[in-house]
């Protein structure tokens, strides 16, 4: 029986702030808040609340919550890479690439002293807590026979948990927004309902809340349980956006999730479909020659965030998630972006005359329908895509070669992603 995501301590241990052992960068919040003591949000909920109401011009900030990982690639029983991994470390680097610059955000994640990506970009911009625990590790057996854009291409098992997240290392103050990008179930139940009183608009990867594990000592196979048996379905009504990959759909019970929020499906090369209360929408994807698909849904999540906080409506804004899908499934790791290809992704968003700050995550009114500019913003898009395919060939020709799942030997490792030392 494979132990449920959500098996850590449960809402009847008192949250705890988690012991740092080094200070790689605690979040001042969570190392300021006595040990067993329940946070008191009462004052930041109202706070938080009225912005909801008024769509108040609050500060942009997000809240990133899951951990960093290694992940160690293998095909055919051989090591072919070690990158760092972690939806978290996807998801900042998006935002740190496409936000508009006066969106910031804070991310909370958890390490153990073995942690070998200290002083790659993304955890060196936002550094995590450090746990007795060791990292997060996951193995990651590719397959060759990925049928179709739909069919699982990749084994995972986890080989190391690290601590969970508790409610108590969450910052004491309101967020514009907050997203649960979880790999590990380290985002308990209790954690997210926090995530939820401090942020006026929440996003979740249901890959956070539906994962079940082995245990170590039995190969730790990743496993997915049905969201409705979880203590994380009574909080969907309170999520705004939940995102599933085709594969975990069908756990996330559709029908009566798309009542609760909006939910997403991520479709690999075919883009995503949209689904809410009354209407749904598929959004094209876009061109991209894969090395390696992990990250992509992360990556489209943060691209998604990223569409909403330049004021796009639901639908353009998965646009945005699509492209930046296709660009994380373009390198192996944690995708370095060409600088010409984001100013041509920020100069089309200027452009389009989108207002903001936007009255999306502001006011929490979120519109779904696709715009008039819908078309016009893919077709932009696309060019910018194009840019970053050619400067994928010049960079590196081995990659027409295929996936990684065809290749015997990973070459090279993304430079965003140092080795292990
Ligand atoms: N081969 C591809 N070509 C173009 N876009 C892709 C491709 N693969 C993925 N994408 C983009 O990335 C998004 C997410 O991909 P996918 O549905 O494979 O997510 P996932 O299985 O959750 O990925 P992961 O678990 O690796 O993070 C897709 O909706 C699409 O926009
Ligand atoms: O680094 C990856 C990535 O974050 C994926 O989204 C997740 O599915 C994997 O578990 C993880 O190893």
């Amino acid at each position: 029986m494979p132990s449920r995501p959500y098996s850590y301590p449960t809402t009847r241990d008192p949250p705890r702030a988690s012991p740092v052992l080094k200070a790689v960068a605690p979040s001042p919040a969570a190392a300021a808040v006595p040990l067993a003591a329940e946070p008191d949000d009462a004052e930041v909920e109202v706070e938080v609340e009225r912005q909801r109401r008024n769509g108040g011009a609050a500060a942009l900030e997000g809240l990133v919550v899951g951990s960093y990982c290694h992940d160690v690639l293998l095909r055919g029983g051989r090591v072919v890479g070690e990158t760092l991994g972690g939806a978290a470390a996807f998801v900042s680097n998006v935002l740190d690439a496409a936000s508009p610059v006066e969106a910031s955000f804070a991310v909370v994640s958890k390490v153990g002293t073995d942690f070998a990506y200290a002083s790659a970009p993304t955890p060196a911009r936002h550094p995590p807590l450090l746990c007795p625990s060791p990292t997060t590790s996951f193995h990651v057996h590719f397959t060759d026979d990925a049928a179709s854009a739909h069919a699982p291409d990749r084994q995972l098992r986890r080989v190391h948990a690290c601590d969970p997240i508790y409610p108590a290392d969450l910052p004491d103050r309101g967020f514009a927004y907050g997203l649960a990008v979880g790999v590990a179930g380290e985002v308990l139940p209790e954690t997210l309902e926090r995530m939820i009183r401090l942020c006026r608009a929440v996003l979740v990867d249901a890959q956070a809340l539906i994962r079940a594990f082995d245990s170590e000592a039995k190969g730790g196979s990743v496993h997915h349980v049905a969201l409705e048996g979880t203590p994380y379905a009574r909080l969907l009504p309170r999520v705004a956006f939940l995102k599933a990959s085709s594969e975990e759909a069908p756990y996330v019970g559709l029908e009566s999730a798309r009542r609760r929020c909006c939910v997403i499906v991520t479709e690999g090369r075919d883009g995503c479909r949209l689904y809410w209360d009354g209407g749904e929408a598929h959004v094209a994807p876009f061109p991209a020659l894969q090395v390696d698909p992990t990250g992509a849904g992360d990556s489209f999540l943060a691209g998604f965030a990223t569409g909403l906080l330049w004021g796009l409506s639901a639908t353009d804004a998965a646009l945005l998630g699509n492209f930046f899908g296709a660009a994380a499934v373009s390198q192996v790791g944690v995708p370095t972006f060409h600088p010409k290809m984001l100013q041509a992704v920020k100069q089309i968003l200027d452009d389009k005359a989108i207002k903001r700050p936007c009255t999306c995550i502001n006011g929490n009114m979120f519109t779904f329908q696709r715009s008039d500019m819908h078309d016009g913003l893919h077709t932009s898009l696309q060019e910018a895509a194009r840019l970053m395919m050619c400067e994928q060939k010049q960079t590196s020709p081995s990659t027409d070669n295929g996936d990684i799942s065809s290749m015997n030997e990973l070459t090279s490792l993304s430079s965003s992603t140092p080795r292990p030392s």
